[in-house]
């Protein structure tokens, strides 16, 4: 049954159930519609309660249902409406989660009852939509515009202490939330329901509303760039201001549609389905998800306090896991030790605001020079810079001092997981956990799985991400894994650009209007031109160990462009140090200017290599960077480092600023068209056969044959996996 009903005493209470979040789906409209009028109509009925089962009120509308005829079969507004004009007082009983068409329901009740641990929220704007069902213009009425306007434009799902004091919710409970809310469904019977019918409020209009209103708008275009329904959402609250219910509530359906013609709410939805799908990992073996077994982790440590290592004791503290921090000395123990203690202060702030208490909500955070201290722990990261010697030292030390059933954790960005187990006695135990940075705030875990990973350390390390709250995907263990890797031949791709003829800001404004929260330029800045110069000298591709007589533009016989070697040498690391692709207010400066002196150097560099300059075509930037991107992504496919090509989506949308409106480089490639997609390679590899990254993929080449099948048919064609996952 999708809802049941039962009396206590004169109060119905009618119980939506549909595990596992209690989705609105078809079913659960119908039976909502029944059970409701059935207790309106029973005349022994005198008041309402709404709650879920499993301790959920409801996740809202179900998303599988979108864009099918299910949808269409009793609307949800239609239901809330009938709920508002009941003459039986109605309560919802909130417990655990009332998000989207799950709040707008609870809106149309006339009182709300919340439990502590219970949030509530409108989603919609995440998954490329508006709250629909009444939302946009009910909850401006409750709560006030600018108020409504937060919540629905960034979509956030808000703690019960919160909504109550934002006056969402009427009343929060430590107990039992069903039945403080017979208790109140009890107490109201017999009272005017009138105020608490929210169509019926108006909200009063000025200038300054009309102001804000305007502000939010152009902050959203920045914010969110490319991203329609955030504009969506602010014009449905604008209607709320200036139309009555019933013209507002026309207004928010016609928003809708008009989202859904985008094309973005479907790669939206993509991208939430690919994100859960990721978690649900399986392995050449047979073993899945969920036939193995993750291990508890109890306690961990942290090798190395640098950017990166501070940000994994912080995420690890805030999963309540306390943690051991090790630092090589004691300089720079202290250093590392101030900076966690000061992010933890910041951490416990927030907790405290949201009405937690820091001290039970954090793990315990223990620094020490003493690698005899780790003894104990269930788990190490190692985040120390990129050597292979240094980590292969550090894996020897681990390998000795910690318990036998210790999983070790590298937390590398693209060196081999195999050569790092191999120095320890337990190569089974050795697995890699790529964070990004900040790694306290950036949601994706790359996992690598080495040749010799245990299933059992991968069921960890992969539960352990979800833990954290991050979005962990199975990748093998290939240079640079998944990320990394595709970002070899779009970065090549910006470079060959700038060589052409277009300036850093040219390309990075045509990458960042495409939707990315950085261009290709920006984002070297930000990250240091150093760390990819180092290895390109240590792979001998520039410095000293390159052969006399090699040309500037060539490298092993394909093009090589020397432009970032060439900042290098003249000092520029990008933010670092002030100056970089642009030029910065000081070393560690954040805005970026356009540098005359990195515009002279290209003229320069252009006319002394005497390279064609091709027209001005922003286009032409966006295909040739995303098309190359999706071209390593189908031979990452093509040698079985990803499962599947939503994993390599979910990379992308959560590790590197890809605009998820557009699902992903691999969704992205799937919607222009694969025959497009290869066309355009084809062309661009045959005018430039010296750059063989842009060689289209054989995988890519049988699926535009046969035709470009959907995204969730790519995994059939991908053939016998060469079992690196
Ligand atoms: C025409 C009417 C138009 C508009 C009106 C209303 C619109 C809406 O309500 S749109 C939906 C708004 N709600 C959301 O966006 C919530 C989405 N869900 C979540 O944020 C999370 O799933 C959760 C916080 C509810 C639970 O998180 P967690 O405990 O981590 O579990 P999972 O995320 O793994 O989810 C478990 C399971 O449930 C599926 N699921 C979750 N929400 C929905 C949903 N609204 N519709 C359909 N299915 C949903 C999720 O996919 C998981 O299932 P699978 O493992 O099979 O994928």
């Amino acid at each position: 049954m999708a809802a049941t009903r039962r009396l206590a005493n004169t109060v119905a209470v009618i119980t939506i159930s549909h595990p596992p979040v209690n989705a609105l789906s078809s079913s659960v409209r119908h039976a909502l519609v029944k059970e409701f009028g059935e207790a309106s109509r029973d005349p022994k009925v005198e008041a309402i309660v709404l709650n879920g089962s499993g301790r959920k009120f409801s996740a809202g509308a179900d998303i599988r249902e979108f864009g099918t005829s299910a949808i269409k079969t009793v609307s949800l507004e239609d239901i809330n409406s009938t709920i508002e004009a009941s003459q039986k007082p109605v309560v919802a009983a909130i417990e655990g989660i009332a998000l989207g068409g799950g709040l707008e329901l609870a809106l149309a009740c006339h009182y709300r009852v919340a439990d502590i641990q219970a949030k509530v929220g409108l989603p919609e704007v995440l998954i490329g939509i508006l709250p629909a069902a009444g939302g946009t213009q009910r909850l401006p009425r409750l709560i006030g515009v600018p108020a409504a306007l937060d919540v629905i434009v960034r979509g956030r799902h808000i703690p019960a202490s919160e909504a109550l004091k934002l006056g969402i919710v009427d009343e929060v409970v430590q107990g039992n939330a069903l039945d403080a809310a017979i208790q109140l469904a009890r107490k109201v019977i017999g009272y005017p329901l009138n105020k608490k019918r929210l169509s019926t409020v108006r909200i009063s209009s000025d200038s300054n509303l009309e102001d804000f209103l305007d502000t939010a708008v152009e902050k959203a275009k920045k914010q969110f760039r490319g991203a329609k329904a955030p504009l969506a959402c602010i014009e449905a609250v604008r209607a709320s201001v200036h139309l009555s219910y019933h013209q507002g509530l026309e207004k928010e359906r016609q928003l809708f549609f008009s989202l859904w013609a985008t094309g973005q709410p479907q790669a939206q939805q993509y991208a939430f389905f690919s994100e859960r799908e990721a978690g649900k990992w399986t392995h050449s073996s047979g073993a899945r998800w969920d036939t193995e077994e993750a291990k508890p982790i109890r306690t961990a440590a942290v090798i190395g306090l640098g950017t990166m290592g501070r940000g994994i004791v912080i995420s690890l503290s805030k999963a309540k896991i306390p943690v051991i921090a090790i630092e090589q000395d004691a300089q720079q123990l202290e250093v590392g030790k101030k900076a966690v203690n000061s992010l933890l202060e910041r951490e416990a702030e927030k907790l405290k605001q949201q009405g937690s208490v820091p001290s039970s909500n954090l793990g315990s955070v223990h620094f020490t020079l003493d690698f005899g201290e780790l003894q104990d722990v269930d788990l190490v990261i190692e985040a120390v810079y990129e050597n292979m010697e240094l980590k292969k030292e550090i894996f020897r030390k681990l390998s000795s001092v910690c318990k036998p059933d210790a999983f070790l954790c590298t937390n590398t960005s693209g060196l081999n997981v195999d050569e790092i187990a191999s120095v320890t006695h337990r190569p089974n135990q050795v697995i890699g956990t790529h964070f990004f940075s900040p790694a306290n705030i950036m949601r994706l875990l790359e996992v690598v799985r080495g040749q010799q990973t245990s299933l059992t350390a991968i069921a960890t390390a992969m539960n352990l991400g979800k833990k954290l709250g991050k979005v962990a995907v199975l990748v093998g263990n290939c240079p640079l894994f998944v990320g990394n890797r595709m970002l070899g031949p779009y970065l090549e791709q910006a470079s060959y650009l700038l060589e052409e003829g277009y300036y850093p800001e040219e390309v990075d404004q045509a990458m960042e209007e495409f939707g990315f929260a950085m261009g290709p330029f920006r984002m070297m800045d930000l990250a240091g031109l150093d760390v990819g110069w180092r290895s390109r000298t240590e792979k001998g591709l520039t410095g000293a160990k390159v052969p006399q007589g090699t040309p500037a533009r060539q490298r092993l016989g394909s093009r090589y462009s020397p432009l970032a070697d060439i900042l290098c040498e003249s000092g520029r690391f990008g933010q670092k140090t002030g100056r970089g692709w642009y030029q910065y207010e000081k070393p560690g400066g954040r805005t970026g200017k356009p540098d005359p002196w990195v515009k002279d150097f290209l003229q320069k560099y252009r006319k002394t290599h005497q390279i064609k300059q091709q027209p001005s075509n922003p286009e032409q930037i966006v295909e040739r960077c995303a098309f190359a991107l999706a071209n390593e992504g189908f031979r990452i496919l093509e040698d079985g480092i990803a499962s599947c090509p939503e994993d390599i989506d979910v990379i992308y949308n959560n590790g590197y600023g890809w605009p998820k409106y557009r699902g992903g480089p691999m969704y992205y490639a799937s919607s222009v068209g694969l025959p497009k997609v290869l066309d355009t390679l084809e062309k661009y590899y045959k005018a430039n056969p010296d750059v063989p990254s842009m060689k289209p993929a054989f995988l890519l080449k049988k699926l535009a044959a046969l035709g470009g099948p959907p995204i969730k048919e790519w995994r059939t064609q991908v053939g016998k996996p060469v079992n690196k996952l």
